[in-house]
């Protein structure tokens, strides 16, 4: 059992499978089994045995249905009652053969749907066998639909989805009409990135991925980084280093009405490594006072963060902000750019330049380069429109939300969800942006090399920002400098492996 941390296209599984079918490898067999063993393991879990459960088995027209017809019939020889509903008017033919054989049963399912929801419902497991990779990523329609939302409304008992839970949008995450949440989802060969991704995500439970020796070609469509790919991309000061070396951040955040944006920004740069610290605006003496490490004033920087608590009424700022856009984007310096300075991104900047927007934000940037999107539309659609933003402004893009979704240069993609619900507090993304900016001081030079490097260290700080968050307090509430406090722990953990 693998934990999902790399996701394939359907067309990616669908390519990678061919050549195994063509040699006549049984890969359904193999799904179906690996599926069965899961569903037991459940059902033992749930009822203390597997001999006498009752499992609804939801079948689809496709081989998501044929896996789990099989996997019913396996059920149904250890002593399980298995019910199997038809949602369309064909199934996998030798699948349904397998189950009658093995003793199971199958209805039609037809309007009304009540008794087979009420069957459903009543059940130890579902199995959620109607769509897999074929899916349009337009939920469950008809008959289908009606019957989620009938064993929804009786009362959702455990379910587990078959490859993924069905109708989502398998390679985007889309959510559209109905879903059936699931406790588990038993995916094959290679994950998907609806497993990954917002809003879908959600709906899959826990994920188990079982290998039947597919080999996707390319490169994994979505990413998650793992603590343990930390320590590769964190900048680690060498034996020789100084400060200089080490990369030293400008930061352009705060006002005389935001200062705590500032503090807490220059804060969390400081907490995580980076070589100096300059801070440009009107907050200097609530900086120094918090953080007497930071610089105030102009000097030679290798990164910047532009925008936490700025208001782009803030003529100074909006001042500094502009003149730096024009100049150092191209010398080359890396930027956050986040909140207030969002506004202010001129045409066209590279991927060196990070953008940190909310859904509503992400919305504004669109907005503002003539696409039609509000924050409801980004937050449907969270890959599609980072993606967009990426291509139409050249800036990789960190789109924060409970999945933090970033897209980068070379197609790079990374969820995260590494933050309790907790984070969601004021001035979380003024931390999250200081992080980040130290990171990129300490590798701008790497990025130059390989742009797609400003993704995977956007990724990298939206895990250390999340387990920080965990580490500032477990379970309960945090306040951004809490998180910001808890950097250099959670750092020196996830360093040492
Ligand atoms: N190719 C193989 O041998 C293997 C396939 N596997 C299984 O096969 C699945 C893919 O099978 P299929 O390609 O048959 O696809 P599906 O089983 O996902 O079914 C697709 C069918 O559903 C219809 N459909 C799409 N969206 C719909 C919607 N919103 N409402 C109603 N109907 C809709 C399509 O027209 C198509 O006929 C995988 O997800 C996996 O479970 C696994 O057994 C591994 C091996
Ligand atoms: N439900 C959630 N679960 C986990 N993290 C979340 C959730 N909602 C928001 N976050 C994270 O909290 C932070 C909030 O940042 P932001 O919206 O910029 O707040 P602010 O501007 O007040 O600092 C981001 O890192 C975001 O990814
Ligand atoms: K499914």
């Amino acid at each position: 059992m693998r934990v999902v941390l790399q996701t394939w296209t359907s067309a990616q599984v669908r390519a990678a499978e061919q050549p195994l079918l063509a040699a006549g490898v049984p890969l359904m067999e193999r799904a179906a089994f690996a599926l069965h063993v899961h569903t037991a393991a459940a059902l033992r879990e749930l009822r203390g045995g597997v001999a006498g459960a009752r499992v609804v088995v939801l079948v689809g027209p496709g081989n998501n249905g044929g896996d789990a017809l099989y996997a019913g019939a396996l059920l149904a020889r250890r002593g399980v009652a298995v019910h199997a509903v038809l949602t369309a008017t064909r199934a996998h033919e030798a699948g349904l053969a397998a189950l009658l054989r093995a003793g199971g049963r199958a209805v039609q399912l037809a309007e009304p749907v009540d008794e087979v929801a009420a069957l459903a419902a009543g059940a130890d497991v579902v199995l959620d066998g109607v769509l897999g990779i074929g899916a349009d990523g337009s939920g469950l329609r008809g008959v289908s639909g009606a019957l989620v939302d009938a064993i929804v409304a009786r009362g959702r008992p455990y379910v587990v989805a078959v490859d993924l839970p069905s109708g989502l949008g398998v390679d985007d995450g889309r959510r559209d009409g109905v879903v059936l949440d699931a406790d588990l989802t038993v995916t094959f060969g290679a994950a998907k990135p609806c497993l990954l991704l917002p809003p879908g995500a959600r709906a899959a439970g826990r994920v188990v991925l079982v290998d039947l020796g597919l080999d996707p070609a390319g490169a994994p469509e979505v990413v998650r980084l793992d603590p343990s790919d930390v320590a590769a991309l964190w900048p680690v000061p060498a034996p020789d280093a100084h400060k200089y070396t080490r990369g030293v951040l400008g930061v352009v955040a705060g006002s005389r009405a935001y200062q705590g944006a500032a503090v807490l920004t220059t804060g969390a740069a400081v907490r995580a490594g980076v070589g100096m610290v300059r801070y440009l605006g009107d907050a200097g003496d609530a900086v120094v006072a918090a953080h007497p490490e930071v610089v105030v004033g102009h000097g030679r920087v290798q990164a910047w963060v532009f925008g936490p608590g700025v208001s782009p009424d803030d003529a100074g700022q909006r001042r500094r902000i502009e003149y730096a856009f024009e100049h150092v984007l191209e010398r080359g310096e890396a930027a956050v750019v986040d909140a207030g300075a969002l506004e202010l991104l001129p045409p066209h900047v590279g991927p060196h330049a990070v953008l940190t927007p909310h859904a509503g934000e992400l919305a504004r940037v669109l907005t503002l380069r003539g696409e039609q999107v509000d924050r409801a539309g980004v937050e449907a659609e969270p890959l599609r429109w980072a993606r967009r933003a990426h291509e139409l402004t050249g800036a990789t893009v960190l789109l924060k939300g409970p999945v933090t979704v970033v897209a980068g240069a070379h197609g790079a993609v990374y969820a995260q969800a590494d933050a309790p619900a907790w984070l969601s507090t004021a001035g979380a993304g003024d931390v999250l942006a200081g992080l980040l900016g130290a990171l990129l001081a300490g590798r701008v030079d790497d990025v130059h090399d390989d742009p797609s490097l400003a993704a995977a260290l956007a990724a990298t700080a939206a895990l250390v920002h999340g387990r920080a968050a965990h580490r500032a307090n477990p379970d309960g509430p945090i306040s951004a400098r809490a998180v910001a406090d808890a950097l250099p722990g959670t750092i020196a953990e996830v360093l040492a492996g």
